[in-house]
């Protein structure tokens, strides 16, 4: 109800509002890793297969051919069923009871990698592998994109170990929450990938050589909750509600009803996108892109800039030597500043695609008061000159995001230099 209040209520009103959205957006942390990837060196996992003997490695092609004779076409999940579609799953499987893993340090090892791994994707330390299969691609194989079915109590992600065989192509590739991730198992050493089952993946087809892999269940504890990481996604609730408030109240006040939340690391204005972003500064943007398509607010990623501008103490050598003076290397802090500007250097939407440039920016509309502080700015200093002392100018810059209530976006947009 925002006409019957006093001008103070509404200010009031407006700074609570404020700070909530700040506490909203800094609650935000970086969510866990959905899969992960890494080496483990060239270890022999003493491979013996059934009905045929130990496998060397790396693995060579008559043995990769023998195995391929002792395996059967893999099936995948449907629903409740399982079936064989080559077009959709085109791998040769042995099941565990096929084969053996007979060098006695090999669990010893498997017990660090998934530790890691439990690290990595922030599952709880009581996770366990369980071998499940032995996959063989051989050229043209692949499996189409899925998500894993629960296949054992508890379990929550899949672990997969890439053996030593020559082969190209065959990356697993996972997707999550619009992350793209590409997996490129190694050919001379034992390597590995995992993932949260409901993670979409798909390994891409295999163009030569064998693609040899142990693939394993992580599960928990059936007694244990679930892991929030990245099964679900993180609870926005507070940011929402918090941010319906604001468009409800705030947004009605001014023809451009917008905020700018400063993001944790610094982004060029040639690669800032929703795909550059880094751990918090992802998750906060996702965050608000989410929320964007339930409430009626716009979103973009700026840089934006303090100018100040001053003159400063030159030192006695500069007198004598004004030319060298002028490249002095080296900061000079402003003794007297004369003018100080903000500007948004550069407005994009979250592809990237520059919307905007030059903008004056109202730096009340910055959520953190003190956005430019701590930074180190660029300097460009013009040493003693003839009558001229010598002046410096510098340049603050910070990158953030701009939360616009969509029926002030025409008008923020406008306002700036034509794009470039
Ligand atoms: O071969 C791989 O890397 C993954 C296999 C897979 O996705 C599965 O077994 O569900
Ligand atoms: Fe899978």
């Amino acid at each position: 109800m925002a006409s019957c209040w006093s001008d103070s209520d509404t200010e009031d009103e407006m700074m609570g509002l404020r700070s909530s959205l700040l506490n909203a957006l800094d609650a935000i942390e970086t969510p866990a890793a959905f899969a992960s990837s890494g080496e483990i060196g060239f270890v022999d996992p003493g491979v013996f297969v059934h009905g045929m003997g130990p496998i060397y490695l790396p693995l060579e092609e008559s043995q990769a051919r023998q195995m391929i004779e002792q395996a059967h076409q893999a099936p995948y999940g449907k629903g409740s069923e399982t079936i064989i579609d080559t077009s959709v799953r085109n791998t040769w499987e042995l099941h565990s009871g096929q084969f053996e893993l007979r060098r006695p340090s090999w669990n010893t090892l498997l017990e660090r990698v998934v530790a890691g791994v439990a690290r990595e994707l922030d599952l709880d330390s009581t996770v366990h592998a369980e071998l499940y299969k032995m996959l063989i691609y051989e050229e043209g194989a692949m499996f189409k994109p899925h998500t894993d079915t629960e296949k054992a109590p508890g379990m929550v992600a899949t672990l997969v170990i890439g053996l030593p065989s020559a082969h190209e192509g065959g990356e697993v590739v996972v997707n999550h929450r619009g992350q793209q991730k590409t997996f490129k198992l190694s050919n001379t050493q034992c390597s590995y990938a995992s993932w949260y089952s409901d993670v979409v993946h798909e390994v891409l087809p295999v163009t030569s050589g064998y693609r040899w892999v142990l693939t394993y269940n992580l599960a928990l504890d059936a007694s244990q909750p679930r892991p929030a990481g990245g099964l679900q996604p993180p609870d926005n609730s507070y940011l929402y509600k918090t941010l319906k408030l604001w468009v409800e109240q705030d947004a009605s006040l001014g023809p451009t009803s917008h905020f700018w939340y400063q993001l944790d690391h610094e982004y060029t204005e040639a690669s800032i996108s929703l795909r550059a972003l880094k751990t918090r500064d992802l998750a906060c943007v996702q965050a608000l892109y989410e929320i964007s398509t339930m409430l009626p607010v716009d979103i973009f990623l700026a840089v934006l800039e303090k100018t100040e501008h001053g003159t400063c103490d030159y030192d006695d050598d500069d007198r004598y030597h004004p030319y060298d003076a002028m490249y002095t290397e080296g900061f000079h802090p402003l003794e007297d500043v004369t003018s100080t500007t903000y500007e948004v250097k550069s407005l994009v939407d979250l592809d990237g695609k520059k919307v905007l440039r030059g903008r004056t920016l109202d730096t009340k509309s910055i959520l953190q008061a003190d956005c430019f502080e701590d930074i180190s700015p660029e300097e460009s200093y013009r040493g003693y000159l003839g009558n001229e002392g010598p002046d410096v100018t510098h340049w603050y810059r910070v990158t953030a995001v701009a939360v616009v209530a969509r029926c002030s976006t025409a008008s923020f947009l406008l306002g700036g230099l034509p794009k470039k």
